[in-house]
């Protein structure tokens, strides 16, 4: 399968597709990080479309995590620019980050405060007033489905319950753009479905969420468009037909463009199943 890099459309801005081009959500140029000799990064051009359900998907260590702690100001690029809703990411952060909600890989949170006083702590952080985090905190704290464990502590919360207390800050202060990394990992099907339910709703108003995975059907069920990544470089981009192609399903597709026709253990693992 060819390149698919070249599929790229850039949103046209009406639902109808006229002739106005909107604002693209994160636009990425010429982007690059090394650690070292490793090349996590390898000079990428990027344009997400805005108000959509973006998926940025890659095998392990394609370079995802790397390439959303830059465009959200947690990493500095060795090289290149970044804007997110129209604002330098690295001139102008104060504008970008007010704009923005992020759940971060490895999500830290203040481990000795409750659900409930996590989000105060966040939304105050915010320059929302009191009352209006109270609202929201605690219509957040239900729909997630954390109403009954919002004053435990959050150190004693579940791996699912951490990824959804910290969905629940990252949309406190109704960000323009939700970047999440992993988003569904550790989180069972119940809460998934649950998770999904608030970020189509979210996307449903125009806002735009942008999120890493490597689990394709989630991606296929969820996201109008996809960025594959491999090795640092970005192999194919578009909405999901476009990046489909004429495969069967954005799995193989997936499996086609990162050359990964998986790796047959042939005899070298003879001893594994073999007579003890
Ligand atoms: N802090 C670091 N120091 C050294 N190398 C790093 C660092 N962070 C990432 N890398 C390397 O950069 C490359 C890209 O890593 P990255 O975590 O961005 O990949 P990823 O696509 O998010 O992978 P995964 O799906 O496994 O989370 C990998 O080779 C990784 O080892």
């Amino acid at each position: 399968m060819q390149d698919r890099a070249d599929t790229r459309t850039e949103t046209d801005g009406t639902a109808a597709g006229g002739a106005r081009k909107a604002r693209p959500a994160v636009r990425v140029q010429g982007l690059w990080k090394r650690f070292g000799e490793q090349v996590a990064v390898s000079g990428i051009d990027l344009e997400l479309p805005a108000g959509k359900f973006v998926g940025l998907v890659g095998p392990n260590g394609a370079g995802k995590t790397t390439t959303l702690s830059m465009v959200t100001g947690l990493l500095r690029p060795d090289q290149g620019t970044i804007e997110v809703a129209g604002h330098d990411v690295w001139a102008d952060p104060v504008e970008v980050k007010s704009r923005i909600g992020v759940l971060p890989e490895g999500l830290r949170l203040f481990e000795r405060l409750s659900g409930r006083e996590l989000l105060a702590y966040n939304g105050r952080l915010r320059g929302l007033p009191g009352d209006e985090v109270d609202k929201r905190a605690t219509q957040l704290l239900d729909v997630l489905d954390l109403a009954g464990s919002q004053h435990k502590l959050v150190v004693d919360y579940s791996t699912g319950m951490r990824k959804k207390i910290g969905l629940a800050a990252a949309l406190l202060h109704n960000p323009e753009v939700l970047f999440l990394d992993e988003p569904f990992e550790g989180v069972d099907p119940v809460s998934a479905q649950t998770i999904r339910g608030v970020l189509e709703r979210y996307t449903r108003s125009g806002a735009t969420v942008v999120f890493s995975s490597h689990v394709m059907e989630l991606v296929e069920s969820l996201c109008d468009w996809v960025a594959v990544m491999a090795a640092g470089r970005i192999k194919a981009r578009g909405t999901l037909d476009e990046v489909r192609g004429d495969a069967p399903s954005l799995q193989s597709a997936f499996l086609e463009l990162v050359g990964a026709g998986g790796r047959d253990a042939g005899d070298s693992l003879d001893w594994l199943g073999g007579a003890r």
